[in-house]
């Protein structure tokens, strides 16, 4: 990517130009178990067509139960006790997220807003090859695709994920941990999502293998302008990655501006014990993923296939 590309990104992305794509009022979720835990109080965040917004935290504070509250895919105990989600479809209707149910319900998730979630590389069918499992995607959402188109476009989203596509034959035990987060993210990719929620996508894998699949996370979003939530108790990367990040602590966000803004002037002092708390940080954000500015190790798995 060059300098003039993340230039152009970064205005894409920016907050104050861009329309809406999600909008979240007032959120509250609970888990109705004794006594009752208050996971998520009244949040209220935006997110913005194309761009990336870095949910940190530290461990419990309501990440994982305000994405799945965002994606209707809270299940009891837990329950969202107020508040309303909004999805902005690029047709131009608004979506009550809160009132989905049956059918529209089924079609809003993967179609519109997708998620790849944690240790998701082990939610794969162990006994069906990747393209079968693609395949029913298809089958399901869009049944009148016919079936040279399937297997077309199963292609091309292995390709895209940086997946030789003759692999769409392979099962999942024959595919490394990193292989199998990729189709992962190609399933999530496969409906053409607008929304595409992350819930520490990459936390389970290895360094160099993370940084490869982060990497192409970003690639993605340049060229298909989905817009993501980034999920992680890892700051320095939010940093890297993120146009905005919210910063929640006890179920509550208490801080949300640019990366820029979080890095350089937060205000919150959760935020600033977070900021501490990685010593890692320093220099200037964006030198490794937004600009490929690669280190050694990491260039060695572009070079050869996935990891
Ligand atoms: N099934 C459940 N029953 C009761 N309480 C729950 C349940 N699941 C989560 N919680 C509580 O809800 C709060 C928020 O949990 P959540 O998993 O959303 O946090 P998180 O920030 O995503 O944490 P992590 O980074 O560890 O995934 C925590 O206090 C947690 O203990």
């Amino acid at each position: 990517m060059s300098a003039a590309d993340v230039i152009t990104s970064r205005v894409a992305a920016d907050p104050t130009r861009a329309d809406a794509v999600l909008t979240a009022t007032n959120v509250s979720i609970e888990y109705l178990v004794d006594p009752p835990v208050e996971a998520v109080k009244n949040v209220s965040l935006t997110l913005h067509r194309g761009e990336i917004l870095g949910l940190a935290g530290e461990s419990g504070c309501g990440k994982s139960t305000l994405a799945y509250g965002l994606n209707r895919l809270l299940k009891p105990p837990a329950m969202m006790s107020s508040g309303e989600v909004t999805f902005h479809d690029r047709d131009g209707r608004d979506i009550d997220v809160v009132s989905l149910n049956g059918e529209g319900l089924r079609a809003f998730r993967w179609d519109k807003v997708s998620m790849v979630f944690q240790g998701a590389m082990n939610s794969l069918n162990p006994v069906l090859s990747i393209k079968a499992q693609l395949d029913d995607v298809f089958r399901t959402h869009r049944p009148k695709m016919r079936k040279a188109e399937r297997v077309a476009r199963s292609r091309e989203l292995l390709d895209l994920v940086g997946v030789d596509p003759d692999r769409l034959t392979s099962f999942p035990h024959e595919l490394s941990g990193g292989m199998r987060q990729r189709m992962m993210i190609a399933m999530a990719l496969a409906l053409d999502p607008q929304v595409m929620i992350m819930d520490e996508p990459t936390t389970a894998l290895d360094v160099v293998v993370q940084r490869g699949i982060i990497r192409e996370i970003m690639r993605l979003r340049e060229r298909l302008g989905f817009a993501v939530i980034f999920i992680t108790h890892d700051l320095p990367l939010l940093i890297e990655i993120s146009d905005r990040i919210a910063v929640m602590l006890r179920g509550e966000i208490v801080e949300l501006g640019t990366a820029d803004e979080i890095y350089r002037d937060a205000q919150h002092d959760y935020t600033k014990r977070l900021l501490e708390s990685f010593p890692s940080l320093r220099g200037d954000r964006g030198d490794f993923i937004r600009t490929g500015a690669m280190p050694v190790a990491s260039a060695l798995t572009t070079s050869t296939e996935a990891v």
